[in-house]
C-alpha cells in the first residue's frame, strides 16, 4: 500500500515497492510530529484538486468531495515547531503520486524517463491507385482514418548508449533492427544527434500483415515517444517528414486522425472526421496474412478503378461511408496472392447485406471491415473454417494538435 508524508520541506511518495519519489516542496514546512495526541489533529477532508496549504492549523475549508482523495492532518499542538506542522496521509496513493510526478515534471526538476503511449491502427476508407512512379513505388490516393484498435507501448530510457532493447507479448514479430520501433528511434537519434537509447516493450494487439498499419503506428508512435522523453528536440512536423524515410503508411499518424493521402502515402492533408467517431465497424482478418510489397507486385493499373478519388471524398464527406464510394485498387491483387480471400469478402457481404453500409479490403489485406455495425455475421462463430478468424470492434479515433492518441474506454472484442 502505498503512502505520502509531507514534512520537513519535501515531499515523499512510499510505494510497497521502496520509496519512489522525494523532492523539494515549493514551501517548507516544519517536522511533522506524529506522536501527539489525537485530540491534538484536526482531520480534513478534500476533494480532487489542490490543496492550498494553510499557514492557520485547522483554517482550511471543509471541503466536502464525496471524490476524497487524501485526507490531511493539520498539527494544531502548541507543543508543534511551526504553525505550519502538516502531515497528509493519501488515501488516492497512485493519483497523488501522479500529481506530484507532473508538477515535477512541469518544474523541470525531474526529467521524465518512461512513457507508455497507446499505438493505433488504420484503415483505408478508399484506396485508389494511380499510377507507377520510377522509384518503383506506386502513387496512391485513399481516405485514412485512425482506428481504436491499436498497441500498448512502454519506452523508457536505457542506461545503454549503444543499443534498444525490444521486447513483445507475441511470437513472430522481429526484435532487432527489421522492427520499425527500432527504425523509428535510430531514424530519430540519426537526425537529432540524440544519444539515448530505449528499452521498449510492445503490448501487440494489431494483427500483422493485416492492412492495418499496426507497424506503421508504432513506428510514428516510437518517434513521439523518443521526442517526448528527449525534451522534444524536434516538431511534429519534422517527425512526420523524416517517418516517410522508413514507410509510406507512417507519416499519416502524425495526422489527426482523418486525411486525404497522396504521391505514395506521405503526403498528408488533414480533414475533419467525415464521418461520427461513434460509427461502429468491426474488423475480420482470417489466419492469412497479405504481405504488402507482394500485394503492390501483383498489381495491374489497367485493372484500377477509374473514378475521381476526390470524388469519392466528396461523396464521403457528403453522404458518409456508402458501398459505392469504398473502392480499393488492392482488393483484386490481394485476391490473387490469396484466393480465398476473395470468397471471404464475398461471404461476408452476403451474409450480412443491409447491416453494413459497407464492406471493404483495408490496405494491402487481409482484414475486411464492416462499417455500420460492430458484430460480424454469425457464420464467422458457427463454422469450424472460420475459427482463427480475428474479429474485433473499431471506431474512429481522432487527437488534438501536440496531444499523442489516447486508449479509447471500449475496447475491441477478440477471438
Ligand atoms: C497498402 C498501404 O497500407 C495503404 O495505406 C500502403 O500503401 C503500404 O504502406 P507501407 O506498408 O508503409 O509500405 P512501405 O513499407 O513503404 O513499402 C512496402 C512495399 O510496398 C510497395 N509500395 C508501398 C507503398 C506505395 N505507395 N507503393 C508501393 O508500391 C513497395 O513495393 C514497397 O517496397
Ligand atoms: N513493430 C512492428 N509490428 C509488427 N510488425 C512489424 C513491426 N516492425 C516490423 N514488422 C514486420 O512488418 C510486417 C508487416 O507488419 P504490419 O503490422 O505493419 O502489417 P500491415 O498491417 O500489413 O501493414 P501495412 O498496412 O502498413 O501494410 C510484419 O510481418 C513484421 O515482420
Amino acid at each position: 500500500m502505498a503512502s505520502a508524508i509531507r514534512a520537513g520541506g519535501s515531499v515523499a511518495v512510499f510505494s510497497s515497492e521502496k520509496s519512489i519519489l522525494r523532492a523539494p516542496v515549493t514551501r517548507r514546512m516544519g517536522g511533522a510530529r506524529l506522536n501527539s495526541s489525537p485530540d491534538k489533529f484536526s482531520f480534513m477532508r478534500h476533494g480532487f484538486q489542490k490543496v492550498p496549504m494553510s499557514r492557520n492549523s485547522g483554517e482550511s475549508s471543509f471541503g466536502a468531495s464525496r471524490r476524497c482523495s487524501r485526507l490531511s492532518v493539520f498539527c494544531s499542538s502548541s507543543e508543534s515547531a511551526t504553525n505550519d506542522d502538516k502531515v497528509e496521509v493519501v488515501y488516492d496513493p497512485q493519483g497523488r503520486y501522479n500529481e506530484l510526478l507532473s508538477d515535477l515534471r512541469s518544474s523541470g526538476a525531474m526529467p521524465q524517463t518512461n512513457i507508455t503511449l497507446f499505438s493505433p491502427s488504420k484503415i483505408n476508407v478508399f484506396l485508389r491507385i494511380t499510377g507507377k512512379r520510377p522509384d518503383g513505388y506506386h502513387d496512391l490516393a485513399s481516405l485514412f482514418h485512425v482506428i481504436s484498435l491499436g498497441d500498448i507501448i512502454k519506452f523508457s530510457i536505457s542506461p545503454s548508449k549503444t543499443k534498444d532493447s525490444l521486447t513483445t507479448n507475441v511470437i513472430g514479430v522481429p526484435l532487432d533492427e527489421k522492427n520499425l520501433i527500432i527504425k523509428a528511434l535510430n531514424l530519430f537519434r540519426e537526425k537529432t544527434g540524440s544519444n539515448t537509447y530505449f528499452w521498449i516493450h510492445l503490448d501487440k494487439r494489431v494483427p500483422t500483415g493485416a492492412g492495418l498499419g499496426g507497424g506503421s503506428g508504432n513506428a510514428a508512435t516510437a518517434l513521439w515517444a523518443a521526442n517526448q522523453l528527449t525534451g522534444g528536440l524536434a516538431t511534429e512536423k519534422d517527425l512526420q517528414e523524416w517517418s516517410g524515410e522508413i514507410g509510406s503508411d507512417i507519416p499519416f499518424f502524425f495526422s489527426t486522425g482523418a486525411a486525404y493521402c497522396t504521391s505514395r502515402g506521405e503526403v498528408v492533408k488533414n480533414i475533419p472526421s467525415p464521418v461520427p467517431l461513434s460509427t461502429p465497424m468491426v474488423l475480420m482478418k482470417p489466419q492469412e496474412e497479405c504481405g504488402t510489397a507482394d500485394v503492390y507486385q501483383a498489381l495491374r493499373l489497367e485493372d484500377c478503378s477509374t473514378s475521381d478519388p476526390e470524388k469519392l471524398l466528396e461523396s464521403i464527406m457528403q453522404d458518409g461511408i456508402t458501398q459505392s464510394a469504398c473502392i480499393n485498387d488492392l482488393e483484386k491483387p490481394a485476391f490473387n496472392v490469396l484466393p480465398s480471400l476473395k470468397q471471404f469478402k464475398e461471404r461476408i457481404a452476403a451474409a450480412s447485406r443491409g447491416r453494413y453500409q459497407a464492406v471493404f479490403m483495408s490496405g494491402s489485406g487481409s482484414t475486411i471491415v464492416g462499417v455500420g455495425d460492430s458484430q460480424p455475421p454469425e457464420f464467422l462463430y458457427d463454422e469450424e473454417q472460420y475459427s482463427s478468424v480475428f474479429i474485433s470492434e473499431a471506431y474512429f479515433l481522432t487527437r488534438r494538435e501536440n496531444e499523442w492518441y489516447e486508449q479509447p474506454h471500449s475496447e475491441g472484442l477478440q477471438t
